[in-house]
């Protein structure tokens, strides 16, 4: 297998090295030049297999011979008995053809934990075989920084700097990365949001001088390899749910837009996907995108769903890509065009993408009103970002005929802020962090500035 670059010019890089690296050198993010493609007998036979045994299935396409079927397996195995429910992602019916995905079982109580938990595995594997270290540098609104620590700290040959916006991720999240005092974990708070953040994780990227020669590698979405370990929870909720025989579809809180790019990847491989529904909170540009074609820039607000206060959207070029028939240059000037000023995207691409595409925002109030009611009416806590979804679900599937999958993207345990706010005493953490906030912390308050960062991170990486 091998990737290409969405801005069309670098060069085209086998899995090993698009795991260790981050962006492309044009600035482009990677994706697969072919996807693989599922046949109906294929999908078919993964219905009611292990969760372990469908990741293998899904995944080993994309590794191809970079890595033999015993380890690949030995660490899906090894990432996945993490999880405290025996299904990994278990599902539960919300009403007549709804039903929840719960991503949010993992160490750390949110999606990221399914690819985080195999990337840190597979990032120490490639690292260990080379005799090389690589330093991580990673922007988070709350729920990533926790996970690519966890799945990543126990690597000897891994330091992990971790940047999140100061006071604007919740306490249960801040603490889940600050109380982690492993010699190699180091958390950044930048005084500004988390585009600042991911911008000064990107410019990192284009720029490495500051590292003299060590590997500088990505665990957030632009890593194909999240792509890629996300895609495996929509194949296995959907041939649970009848496919390849009935078309399932799909609604995702969605921001940095990863977890929605790998439904649609795995649509594109074959699984038979109806709609898929992008749902976001008051930070809206990707429903202004789809819904308007305002594809503009508007400043970053602090919503009661802080992980989805993002503006500029890594993955949605991926989807662009894709929209524009994988045009390189395109995608270029598109995304050039938008840093400057407001941008539109072209009639083609717009049309094409309303045919799969549906969206909806919520805003705080109808975040609270959302998490009452939807207790009320299924007994189930939805966390703030899982009610942006439970609404767009239900205000925009296109058919109730049609299986409708809403992804819960985290446990409610961490955004008390709006559990409170919606009536409810909060939800209890489990046993394993029922002392989280009593631990001693440790982080360091740095301006949203480049050099401040790259110094930081040049001075204390081991
Ligand atoms: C809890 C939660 N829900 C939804 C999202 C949005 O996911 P994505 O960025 O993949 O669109 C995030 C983070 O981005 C998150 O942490
Ligand atoms: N919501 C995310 C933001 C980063 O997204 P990623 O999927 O690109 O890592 C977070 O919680 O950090």
């Amino acid at each position: 297998m091998r990737y290409i670059s969405t801005r069309g010019t670098a060069p085209a890089l086998d899995f090993e090295e698009v795991l260790l690296t981050g962006l492309a050198s044009d600035g482009g993010l990677y994706v697969p030049e072919t996807l693989p493609q599922f046949s109906a007998d294929e999908l078919s036979d993964m219905a009611g297999r292990p969760y372990s045994e469908v990741a293998f299935r899904v995944m080993k396409p994309f590794v191809g011979d970079s890595i033999d079927d015993a380890t690949f397996r030995r660490l899906i195995d090894e990432s996945y008995a993490t999880f405290k429910h025996d299904a990994v992602v278990p599902s539960v019916q919300l009403g007549p053809n709804h039903y929840l995905l719960e991503l949010f079982h993992g160490p750390t109580l949110a999606f990221k934990d399914v690819a985080l938990q195999l990337l840190g595995r597979l990032l120490n594997h490639f690292l260990e075989k080379r005799g090389e270290k690589g330093v991580i540098m990673g922007a988070t609104s709350g729920d990533t920084g926790s996970a690519a620590i966890e799945g990543c700290r126990h690597s000897d040959h891994l330091d992990i700097f971790i940047l999140h916006p100061h006071q604007r991720v919740s306490e249960v999240q801040r603490r889940q990365m600050t109380t982690v005092l492993s010699d190699n974990v180091f958390n950044i708070a930048i005084e500004g949001n988390f585009d600042d953040a991911q911008a000064i994780v990107k410019g990192s990227f284009a720029d490495q001088d500051f590292l003299n020669g060590t590997r500088l590698i990505a665990v957030n979405s632009i890593n194909w390899a999240r792509i890629m370990a996300q895609i495996v929870y929509y194949v296995y909720a959907a041939v649970n749910l009848g496919a390849p025989h009935r078309e399932v579809s799909f609604t995702v809180p969605s921001a940095n837009f990863g977890n929605l790019y790998a439904g649609f990847t795995a649509s594109q491989m074959g699984l038979p996907v109806k709609q898929f529904v992008i749902a976001t909170n008051a930070n809206d540009i990707l429903h202004r995108t789809l819904a308007d074609n305002d594809f503009s820039k508007k400043a970053l607000l602090a919503t009661l769903a802080p992980s989805m206060d993002i503006v500029v959207s890594s993955n949605f070029e991926r989807l662009l890509f894709d929209a524009y028939n994988r045009d390189g240059a395109q995608v270029r000037a598109l995304l050039e065009r938008f840093q400057q000023e407001p941008a539109a995207l072209a009639d083609a691409p717009l049309s094409r993408l309303r045919e799969r595409f549906d969206s909806a925002t919520l805003s705080d109030e109808g975040i609270i009103d959302v998490i009452r009611d939807a207790f009320e009416r299924t007994g189930e806590l939805l966390d703030p970002h899982t009610a942006t979804g439970f609404y767009a679900a239900e205000a925009k599937r296109w058919d109730q005929t049609t299986p409708m999958v809403t992804l819960a993207t985290a446990h409610p345990a961490k955004f008390e802020d709006a559990v409170v706010k919606a009536g409810f005493e909060g939800a209890p953490l489990p046993p394993s962090m029922a002392d989280l906030l009593e631990r001693d912390e440790r982080y360091e308050v740095l301006p949203a500035e480049l050099e401040a960062v790259q110094r930081f991170v040049a001075e204390h990486r081991r």
